[in-house]
């Protein structure tokens, strides 16, 4: 379980998280929503210690992150899979030596047994055919599948992932969630998602957290925020079609239709 504590994250006279806590739920995919600059990408990089916020506990299994020394905070890491916004692969590797990466840093197995694992991620990710291939030579969901084989490839207890969707047809995007939760399924990982895609809530939304203006809005799962009165949060979701149309079928499904004057933001 991480549980966040009050924390708090300023740079110089802005205040981005204004004192933020939750729970983010072991085993699950924990989504993080909100508009563009409520301080999501700062949330996640403070969760995974890229950022030290200035008050507040990151508390991974009970122990402080924020408290942590060089050597704890190195074996914490190792625990960890982030999949970076735009994917982050070096570009003068191949897809196997991007992949392999973490193991040639963090591990004393043999050549062979690293091969064998990067053999297996990279099949759990269906890519099979491009080991040899350099990141320029791929399409932007293959390289999205590149850096979620390379999250996996220490067998991470958690996983972050940035908005894995940007950049991505809705289609690939589609295949990109499913394969998100497949991994946080079969790895048992604690998985949080940063997105701005309403379409992976339906796909992915064990725990949504909704981030306004650096603080916690609203929690819930994929099924109650079809029913939220929060004022906030329904603005934010109303800007999508996609959701508008799926809150009326699951309202519809569950015997229980909008009504005729929900027809602007927060009318519902
Ligand atoms: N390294 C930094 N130095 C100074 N300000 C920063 C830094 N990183 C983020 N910020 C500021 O923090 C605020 C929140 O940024 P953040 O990237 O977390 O937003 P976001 O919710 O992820 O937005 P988006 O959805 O557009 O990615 C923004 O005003 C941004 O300018």
């Amino acid at each position: 379980m991480i549980t966040l504590k009050n924390v708090k994250k300023r740079f110089d006279d802005k205040e981005v998280l204004k004192g933020v806590s939750m729970d983010i739920e072991p085993g699950k995919c924990n989504l993080i929503i909100g508009t563009s600059g409520s301080g999501k990408s700062v949330l996640l990089k403070c969760i995974v210690g890229l950022f030290t916020p200035e008050e507040g506990e990151i508390l991974y299994e009970g122990e402080d992150m924020v408290k942590m020394n060089t050597k704890e905070r190195a074996e914490l890491r190792q625990s960890i899979g982030m999949l970076f916004q735009g994917s982050a692969l070096f570009d003068s590797m191949t897809v196997e030596q991007n992949v392999r990466f973490p193991l040639d840093m963090f591990s004393d197995l043999s050549k062979a047994e690293k091969q064998e694992k990067v053999d297996y991620v990279l099949e759990k990710v269906n890519l099979v055919d491009a080991h040899k291939k350099l990141p320029a030579e791929i399409s932007g969901g293959m390289k999205k599948r590149v850096g979620i084989a390379r999250s996996l490839i220490l067998n991470p207890k958690y996983l972050f992932c940035d908005e894995p969707n940007s950049g991505l047809d809705p289609q690939t995007s589609l295949l990109i969630d499913k394969l998100i939760r497949e991994i946080t399924e079969e790895y048992h990982t604690t998985t949080v998602v940063v997105t701005h895609d309403m379409n992976s809530l339906m796909e992915m939304g064990d725990h949504i957290i909704y981030l306004h203006q650096g603080r916690v809005q609203w929690e819930g799962n994929n099924k109650e925020i079809f029913y939220s009165e929060d004022e906030l949060l329904n603005d934010f979701i109303f800007a999508s079609d996609f959701f508008q149309d799926a809150r009326k079928m699951r309202r519809i499904e569950d015997g229980n239709p909008e009504e005729e004057t929900a027809d602007k933001p927060g009318n519902y």
